[in-house]
């Protein structure tokens, strides 16, 4: 027997880390990068196979805590025994670069052992078993790398509220980069986390105007505006190096992409090394940002025309 489940990776253009404070976040799928999890029936106990770790998960590291935790939550909640399956994880996401890899694996995974065992799988619940690995992987997590991996349109999010999907009717390109560095979300939201403590006037101030231009953003996607959208991606990625969740790399490769013509560029996800975006007016002008970023130290880039289904390597 064999079965399998998918998810894919995802980006935020406005709102990431105030969303986890009520704010709204403006976030796409990301379907060039995916996970793909495959349940095969074996005998004795499960094994894991996936880029970090080859063996059983009862020895799996520390580090695929998350996973091993929704691993057997799952199979608990299926009332399934613990054995006789291996789990072979196989992703296009790179990992920790805030393009969703955690929240993925775990959606791939639960969605592959409810195959599995032959069961139906509620979007509640396959939130509700992401949402544990997630807490073991942030502390805090909003639920947005949770809906965003396991859909497949793009949102308007807010912690909580129903998901409001909404069309991407902007006439423009967005150049995804990757800094080859791996991002620290938890330690991102915990340092947030304290500010809020010792500075509680601003650094709410500021989790509001990224609320803000989050909500302004999707305005101007509504209204194809992209130099609009352009300047609050610029103005947020100012936001979030204020609040101390960017880096020198995710600066340095901003400052190249509006060197090089871009409308705006940003961090995205959960920041300190990762990923950034920049938004370009039309394609020449996005090939030439993705070559600057390449040339500034990026290790890989994509460019995706806004609205499309599929992104370009
Ligand atoms: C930093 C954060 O806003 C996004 C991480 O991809 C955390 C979260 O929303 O759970």
């Amino acid at each position: 027997m064999i079965a399998t489940g998918r998810a894919n990776g995802k980006i935020i253009l406005m709102g990431e880390h105030a969303v986890v404070y009520g704010e709204p976040a403006v976030a796409i799928p990301f379907p060039a990068a995916s996970i793909e999890t495959t349940i095969k029936q074996t005998s004795g106990p499960v094994m894991l196979d996936c880029v970090f770790y080859n063996g059983s998960l009862a020895q799996a590291p520390d580090r695929l805590l998350s996973l091993s935790t929704v691993i057997t939550s799952t199979v608990t909640e299926l009332q399934q025994p613990l054995t006789n399956f291996s789990i072979t994880i196989e992703s296009t996401i790179p990992p920790e670069r805030g393009m969703g890899s955690s929240a993925a694996v775990a959606v791939a995974t639960i969605r592959a052992l409810y195959n599995y065992f032959d069961q139906p799988l509620s979007t509640a619940k396959l939130l509700e078993l992401t949402h544990i690995s997630e807490v073991i992987a942030h502390g805090n997590p909003s639920g947005l790398d949770a809906a965003m991996t396991s859909g497949k349109e793009p949102l308007y999010y807010k912690k909580g509220q129903p998901n409001e999907a909404f069309p991407l009717q902007l006439n423009a390109y967005l150049v995804v980069a990757d800094t080859g560095v791996t991002g620290k979300t938890r330690e991102a939201i915990e340092s947030i986390s304290l500010l809020r403590q010792t500075s509680p006037v601003q650094t709410e101030e500021k989790i509001h105007y990224l609320g803000e231009l989050a909500k302004r953003a999707k305005v101007a996607i509504e209204t194809n505006r992209p130099v609009e959208l352009g300047q609050y991606m610029s103005r947020a990625h100012e936001s979030l190096s204020f609040l101390g969740v960017s880096n020198e790399i995710l600066n340095d490769l901003v400052e190249e992409a509006l060197a090089a013509g871009a409308l705006g560029a940003k961090l995205t996800g959960g920041g300190r090394g990762g990923c950034m975006i920049a938004l370009a007016s039309d394609e020449e002008m996005a090939n030439q940002v993705a070559q600057a970023l390449l040339e500034a130290g990026a290790v890989n880039t994509w460019v995706y025309r806004m609205g499309d289904e599929s992104f370009d390597d």
